[in-house]
């Protein structure tokens, strides 16, 4: 594809096609607070070195990134203990949900990998003993790879998500039992939450993935904050992990490495070619955005960006 394409009606049109799908799914409501959404809320965004951003509907209004943030916690992790993370966490598919706890126990607390419940919060872990504000870090972060100084947590959604947060609970103090805590349970899970409750755009979280995008080099920072190689390792476990239990039907149909979170974003990216972004709150089974995923597979099938 050239950079010289207008993407923008292309959006428009995928947009169009997956809208009555947002009438689907269901809206996620374990989080009290993200039940409240509006289902009809539907946006894309799209990030090309060569062309720029393109975006159609509801692409700069803020949601909840939820799981989406799990790329980010990895990529500040994997900065600071380099291979030696792959020794607390895995990266090989789960094919269970994303919250499950039935490999912990056969797997000694050691997560299959860093984007189901368990993993990511053993990456906050990490995140716990690097930082003495983690949870600043991560946002502090965010907004620097983005060059978005505003974006912030919202508060009741990490509440609402502490007060009914009990699977995540019992994960967190069941990994510490196998020693793959270092930090309180109480510190991993607080700082857990305010990262999943961090509210972004889908033109945001295009620009923030232009890390990934880029090769390590992030907006407006100077030095490169991955290498290639960290950043097509990021990619490969987005594509095999990223979507849980549905991540070999993501890569059949879509052919994207991709992260979802029960906000009902998605978040795809190329290194090299593109990031995407889709936003419609309503999930499928596994917890993925039913009107995002066809919206992804419809875009990818027409312009041909996809890995394979
Ligand atoms: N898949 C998700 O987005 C899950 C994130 C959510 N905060 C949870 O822990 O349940």
């Amino acid at each position: 594809m050239d950079g010289s394409i207008n993407f923008t009606p292309i959006l428009e049109q995928v947009l169009d096609e997956v809208r009555p799908l947002t009438l689907q799914g269901k809206v996620a409501n374990y989080i009290p607070e993200l039940g409240h959404v509006d289902r009809n809320k539907l946006g894309i965004a799209l990030y090309l070195p060569d062309g720029g951003t393109y975006t159609a509907g509801d692409a700069h209004e803020r949601f909840s990134i939820q799981s989406i943030s799990k790329v980010f916690t990895l990529i500040m992790a994997y900065r600071k203990l380099g291979d030696s993370l792959w020794q607390r966490v895995g990266r090989e598919p789960s094919g269970n949900p994303f919250n499950s706890l039935i490999q912990l126990e056969t797997d000694q607390g050691i997560p299959r990998n860093p984007f189901i419940n368990a993993g990511a919060l053993v990456v906050t872990d990490v995140l716990c003993s690097q930082y003495v504000n983690p949870h600043l870090a991560i946002l502090e972060f965010i907004r620097q790879i983005s060059g978005v100084e505003d974006i912030n947590f919202n508060p009741r959604v990490a509440r609402s998500e502490a007060q009914h947060g009990f699977r995540n609970a019992a994960m967190a103090n069941f990994i510490k039992s196998f020693g793959n805590l270092k930090s309180p349970v109480e510190n991993v899970l607080e700082t857990y939450f305010r990262q999943c409750s961090i509210e972004m755009s889908c033109a945001e979280l295009v620009s923030a993935a232009q890390l990934l995008v880029h090769y390590g080099t992030a907006l407006g920072v100077s030095e490169a904050l991955l290498t290639p190689s960290e950043v097509r390792r990021v990619a490969s476990i987005m594509l095999t992990c990223g979507t849980y239990d549905a991540a070999g039907d993501f890569a059949f149909r879509i052919g994207l490495p991709a992260k979802s979170g029960v906000g009902g974003g998605i978040l795809a990216v190329v290194p090299g070619r593109m990031a995407l972004c889709v936003w419609s709150p309503a999930l499928d089974a596994h917890g993925n955005s039913l009107a995002g995923s066809r919206a992804l597979e419809l875009f990818s099938g027409r312009t041909g960006f996809s890995i394979f």
